[in-house]
């Protein structure tokens, strides 16, 4: 028996740190949303009792620090499972690159398996597991809009943002998340309005979210990598109405009304560095799988 499960990308509209918290997290309050750029997900029951990943990407690792590899496991011991499941994963999000493709794949695998192993759990159950592989993985099971609070695993739905393109670029590099929240300094942050940012999404005000995305983490990766910043030169010089960097970075994402200029900023990309999209917003939760 086989299941194919979507696992699309998130991008931050806004990212915030509130403190850092005594466990090494960080208490976060972030607006996230998921895009149609999406890794595939191929799930094959195994009679023999394994959990085998296959990926054709070198840069996926394809046994237990794999973040698919680890939903399986987590879901199988807690549960009891006698049953295998090979999990094929169609990579087309690009890695480390502060997409969420690693928690999406997660995410996918335990949406996925809940069907195939038949367990029955509802999406905050399962979510409630994904926080126990990383902070992105509960808001990677629901998908949609949400306010992520906590250290990003509390989730609160939001409506679907204002219809626009959003093109991605990204630089060769890959960023650690945790070397980037270690490097910043909580005492000297410029926190973007995220009240404002959840106003703009209720009201369907494209303008007002263009004008209050923000990422606290920007700062730290411009700082460490001058491509980012050279790349958020290039979206604005043509004509992106928003511009910022995605997570712990290091893409950029530039958002447009237009097709004319999503085009122009796309083609005008390409020019610069490898790895460049122009995906929709998807918004809601129900369009997963
Ligand atoms: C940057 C974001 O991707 C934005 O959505 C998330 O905040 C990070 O999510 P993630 O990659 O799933 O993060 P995790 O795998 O849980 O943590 C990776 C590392 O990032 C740091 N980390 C992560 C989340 C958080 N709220 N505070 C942190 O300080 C910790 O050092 C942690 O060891
Ligand atoms: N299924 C997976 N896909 C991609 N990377 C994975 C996966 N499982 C584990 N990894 C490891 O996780 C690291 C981070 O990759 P990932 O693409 O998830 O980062 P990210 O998009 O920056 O995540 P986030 O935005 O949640 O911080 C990779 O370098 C890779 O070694």
């Amino acid at each position: 028996m086989k299941l194919l499960v979507k696992a699309p990308a998130k991008i931050n509209l806004s990212l915030d740190v509130l403190n850092k918290r005594p466990d090494g997290y960080h208490e976060v309050e972030m607006i996230m949303t998921t895009i149609d750029l999406a890794d595939r997900i191929e799930l094959s029951l195994e009679e023999n009792d394994i959990i085998k990943i296959i990926s054709l990407n070198r840069f996926v690792p394809d046994d237990q620090r794999n973040l698919a590899y680890q939903a399986a496991k987590l879901l199988k011991d807690k549960f009891h499972v006698q049953k295998g499941v090979s999990i094929k994963i169609e990579k087309n999000i690009p890695v480390a690159a502060g997409l969420a493709g690693g928690s999406s794949d997660a995410a996918a695998v335990l949406r996925g398996l809940n069907k195939l192993w038949d367990l029955g759990l509802n999406l905050d159950q399962l979510a409630e597991i994904g926080a126990e592989i990383g902070s992105d993985v509960s808001f990677c099971v629901y998908g949609g809009t949400a306010l992520a609070t906590g250290r990003g695993e509390m989730i609160k739905e939001l409506p679907a943002p204002p219809i626009c393109w959003v093109v991605l670029a990204k630089p060769f590099i890959g960023v650690s998340t945790a070397d980037i929240y270690k490097r910043l300094d909580v005492s000297k942050i410029n926190h973007p309005n995220t009240k404002s940012m959840i106003d703009s999404i209720f009201h369907g005000d494209y303008d007002q979210m263009c004008e209050n995305v923000g990422n606290v983490l920007e700062d730290v990766t411009l700082n460490l990598y001058e491509e980012v910043a050279q790349i958020k030169d290039q979206m604005s010089k043509f004509g992106a109405d928003a511009v910022l960097m995605s997570g712990s970075g290091p893409t950029v994402f530039g958002l447009m009304h237009h097709d004319s200029r999503m085009h122009r900023v796309y083609n005008g990309l390409r020019g610069f560095c490898d790895q460049v999209f122009a995906v929709r917003i998807i918004g809601n939760r129900h369009s997963l799988d």
